[in-house]
């Protein structure tokens, strides 16, 4: 698989964001909590620098509550302060002040001793395409305007907010990996649909998202589509994928069976959370935590 998705633009915010830190007291990563390591841009530590961070993991919604819990163990263990939210419905939002301001306690301790008792906490909001970075800060702002949107890429320019609890927050454009060579992380991020589907060919994808799904939640996908998940299979991916298809009556002429329509609602069902709140990956995929 080879994907391409680097454009100018995104060059482009990295120099913004790297410019706009002088600025900014605490950095907050939003990530998606069905895959919070794949979902962050590796580049970011290196921007952030020595800034405080915060990680907040949205679309809890959609993963599974004990390893979102075992998620925010693992950042908060790192230094990172840890937020965990869905923004689509707005729990947790409320919470982001409190936890911003609190993360900085001793910076604002030592700006009350200035007398500078007023200061508002700058924090920057940083995530990769469609994360829910719009919806996020809207839940924030407590309004409904109108730039969130479920295609990839739709956030342009910086720009800041005032927010309720002392908080002035500045929006960036997400960025992604400039490029990236791991098919396991471009997998991960296309079934969850921070990459536009054109990009990959639909039933490679779902044949790769049933394979994850067997080893991950094997039960939902064996309550779901009635199917078996051979002890051993060369193509497990594409034998479950037509097993499905197969109890769907998904057939074509000549009696083969429509394993593209079968990969399309596969998909569709998995980012809708039909399938149950599925968390792909675990922090014990990753051994050696970089510090925060
Ligand atoms: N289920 C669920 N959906 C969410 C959540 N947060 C955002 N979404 C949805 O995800 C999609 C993308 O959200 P946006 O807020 O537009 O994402 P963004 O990061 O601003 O996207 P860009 O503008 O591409 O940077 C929208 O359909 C949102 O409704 C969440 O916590 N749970």
């Amino acid at each position: 698989m080879n994907i391409q998705w680097y454009p100018g633009h995104m060059a482009k915010t990295r120099r913004q964001m790297l410019e706009n830190l002088k600025n900014i007291d605490l950095v907050c990563e939003l990530v998606d909590a069905r895959i919070p390591q794949v979902s962050r841009n590796p580049d970011m530590d290196d921007i952030a620098g020595d800034k405080p961070r915060m990680i907040i993991l949205n679309r809890t919604d959609l993963a599974d509550p004990d390893e979102t819990r075992r998620w925010a163990a693992w950042y908060r263990a790192q230094g990172y302060a840890v937020l965990e939210t869905d923004s689509q419905h707005g729990a947790g939002t409320s919470r982001f002040a409190a936890a911003a301001r609190e993360r900085l306690a001793d910076k604002i301790a030592v700006w009350n001793e200035k007398g500078q008792t007023g200061r508002s906490v700058r924090v920057m909001v940083v995530g990769i395409p469609n994360v829910g970075k719009s919806t996020f800060i809207n839940r924030v702002l407590g309004r409904k305007s109108a730039k969130a949107a479920d295609k990839p890429g739709v956030t342009r320019g910086a720009q800041w907010f005032r927010v309720q609890g002392g908080i002035d927050l500045l929006d960036t454009p997400g960025i992604l990996w400039p490029k990236f060579d791991d098919e396991r992380v471009g997998i991960l991020l296309a079934v969850t649909g921070a990459v536009k589907d054109d990009i990959l060919d639909i039933e490679t994808l779902a044949c790769k998202l049933f394979e994850l799904l067997a080893e991950r939640a094997p039960q939902a996908i064996i309550d779901r589509y009635k199917l078996t998940i051979p002890e051993e299979s060369d193509f497990l991916g594409y034998d479950l994928l037509q097993q499905a298809g197969r109890k769907r009556g998904f057939l074509i002429s000549g009696g083969e069976i429509d394993t593209e329509r079968m990969a399309r609602i596969l998909l569709d069902e998995f980012r809708g959370g039909v399938l149950g709140r599925i968390t792909l990956e675990t922090p014990e995929d990753y051994e050696n935590a970089p510090e925060a």
